[in-house]
């Protein structure tokens, strides 16, 4: 079995160990790296993966995803490059680092993927969108399918999209966290104990999402379906028009666009 090494287990880095144990991967055939000693020993415990230094990982996968932070890349970079193994596929779960990024730092030919994962991941439904860098080849981008595809769904872009679909998807769950947290507020603020508005809510978002799914029908339509004549939801929908909440969300997924290609910048400078 192809073995794996996860460089740096913080969130997102946790999130695919435990998605692929879920989704049935032998731990053996797991490893990764983790600079907080404590943050490694807990996750051995956790998961039964074992923990090794960023030389023994290029010494020992074939795969290696890199899950640092895009400000500790070449540190990371620059302890891997004398050890890895020609023809190692690297896969970067960066936000807004560019294969070409990997392509210089490493081995002349080293075949770099491109992912965007996000968070749910950790349930078995993250949605990653892959592409791949100069000496990436179809076996790779196929193989880099196969794994993300045990954990939820996968799309091919080209790169040159990853900093819009790193705004959507990569920090999309966040923008429907903050949208349930201010609706268990509002909750809070019509007279509801916070338990039952975080199930009244939490269990609209799972049922509207399952009918966003599995039902094939747009958004609009499943809105008007809510909507009565004068009725209140219509109420409601004034006031978020009059407040820019649409508006709102197109500025604030250009701004994390924005950020992407900003931080793939801050390491071409360097
Ligand atoms: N959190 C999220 O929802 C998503 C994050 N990403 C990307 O994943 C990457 C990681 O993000 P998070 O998991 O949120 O950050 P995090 O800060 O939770 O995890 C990064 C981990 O890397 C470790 N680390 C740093 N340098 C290291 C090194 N040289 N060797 C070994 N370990 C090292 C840190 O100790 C930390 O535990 C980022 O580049 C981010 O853009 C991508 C999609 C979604
Ligand atoms: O906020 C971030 O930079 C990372 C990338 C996508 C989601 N979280």
């Amino acid at each position: 079995m192809t073995t794996i090494a996860v460089l740096g287990a913080g969130k997102i880095g946790e999130a695919l160990l435990s998605g692929l144990l879920d989704g049935g991967r032998d731990a053996a055939s797991l490893l990764f790296t983790e600079k907080h000693p404590g943050r490694g020993a807990e996750l051995s415990a956790r998961y039964g993966v074992e923990a090794v230094s960023v030389p023994d990982a290029a010494a020992r996968a074939d795969v290696l995803v890199v899950a640092v932070k895009p400000q500790d890349i070449e540190p990371l970079l620059a302890d891997l490059a004398p050890s890895l193994k020609p023809d190692t596929l690297v896969v970067s779960l960066c936000a807004g680092l560019p294969t070409s990024l990997y392509e210089s730092r490493l081995p002349a030919g080293t075949p770099v993927v491109r992912v965007m994962p996000n968070t749910p991941m950790l349930v078995g439904k993250a949605m990653s969108a892959i592409s791949p860098g100069a000496h990436a080849a179809e076996e790779h981008l196929a193989l880099v399918e196969d794994l993300l595809s045990t954990v939820g769904e996968v799309a091919r872009v080209p790169e040159s999209q990853q900093d819009a679909v790193t705004a959507l998807s990569g920090s999309g769950p966040a923008y429907f966290f903050y949208l349930v947290e201010a609706m268990i507020d509002a909750g809070i603020l019509l007279g509801i104990p916070r338990d039952l508005a975080g199930r009244l809510i939490i269990q609209s978002a799972v049922g509207a999402a399952a009918m966003l799914d599995e039902g094939g029908q747009h958004p609009v339509i499943l809105r008007e379906a809510v909507t009565s004549p004068a009725g209140t939801t219509i109420m409601a929908i004034r006031e978020l028009e009059k407040h820019g909440v649409r508006a709102a969300l197109l500025a604030a997924i250009e701004a994390a666009r924005d950020r992407s290609v900003e931080l793939g910048k801050a390491t071409e400078d360097r």
